[in-house]
């Protein structure tokens, strides 16, 4: 349950989204152990982390579809989950969510006929479709049955549906994995068009560091915590590093020493009596 005076509270922070002491249990362990946040409206925030650490928990308490969570989670000024949210926020899971047994073309016609429903739409749709398919590239392809495309080709019809209704926040679970070199630049461009030209705000986890490069802004997570929020180059520079990579590898050793210390100071070795 989030807070009740959350809830009723307008969003009084300048962020699509803003997170405060926002914890989740999987299972029976917190698996983000009250985080703080915020993510710009119109521009790129990169999720960024090892395996395992919590990146995707993050993302499905910001669509609305994580249980058990706590604190405040405030996503385009509304409590995230709220049924308004819906058509603004386009999420894209790690698991292509695309029917086999249709085309590219088909599969966006049956989206786009779910989200713009009617007769009198039917313009509206045609033209988010020829849109949402020359976005990702994939008009070569549109009579193509999805079953038959390759991994990322399918991940890019994914991206495609959640384009469709043009949405304010998209949220995107490692949209590059898996993707050659040339892909992966093509998409990072999609991307950076879709902030610039439309004024959406992406939220893109990865555990490629060299693509925190590619971000305005990023989140670096270790364990359920946020190590770090801030541009690439601020990272860099404060830590003093050439790379984002070195930078985090840097804020890890750190914390593990504030670890180490904190145990020690709990945990006394206890003296000898002579
Ligand atoms: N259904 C579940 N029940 C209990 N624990 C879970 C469940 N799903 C994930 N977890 C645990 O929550 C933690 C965070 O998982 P999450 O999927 O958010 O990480 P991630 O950073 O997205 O990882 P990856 O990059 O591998 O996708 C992991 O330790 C995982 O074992």
């Amino acid at each position: 349950m989030m807070n009740k005076s959350a809830d009723l509270a307008p969003d009084p922070a300048p962020g699509a989204i803003v997170a405060r002491d926002l914890t989740v249990v999987r299972g029976d362990r917190p698996v983000l152990r009250g985080i703080d946040f915020t993510v710009p409206p119109g521009r790129i925030t990169g999720l960024l982390g090892p395996s395992g650490c919590g990146k995707t928990t993050l993302m499905r308490a910001v669509v609305g579809t994580q249980a058990k969570v706590t604190g405040t989670l405030h996503v385009l000024g509304r409590p995230a989950g709220d049924a308004e949210l819906r058509s603004r926020i386009g999420y894209v899971t790690q698991d292509p969510s695309v029917y086999d047994d249709l085309t590219v073309h088909q599969n966006l016609d049956y989206f786009a006929a779910v989200l713009f429903p009617g007769r009198a739409r039917r313009d509206e749709r045609r033209t988010a479709v020829e849109r949402a398919i020359a976005d990702v590239d994939l008009a070569s392809h549109a009579h193509a049955l999805a079953g038959r495309l390759s991994g990322g080709q399918r991940s890019r019809v994914s991206l495609a549906v959640a384009l469709l209704g043009a949405p304010e926040l998209l949220v995107l679970d490692e949209p590059t994995v898996g993707l050659d070199p040339v892909l992966r630049r093509d998409l990072w461009n999609l991307f950076h068009r879709i902030a610039a030209d439309r004024g959406t705000t992406l939220l893109v986890s990865s555990h490629v560091m060299d693509e925190a490069e590619r971000c305005h802004r990023l989140l670096l997570m270790r364990e359920g915590e946020i190590l770090a929020e801030d541009t690439p180059e601020a990272l860099r520079h404060r830590n003093d590093t050439p790379t984002v990579e070195a930078a985090f590898l840097r804020l890890v050793d750190a914390a593990n020493a504030r670890a180490a210390h904190a145990n020690r100071a709990d945990h006394p070795v206890q003296q000898e009596q002579p």
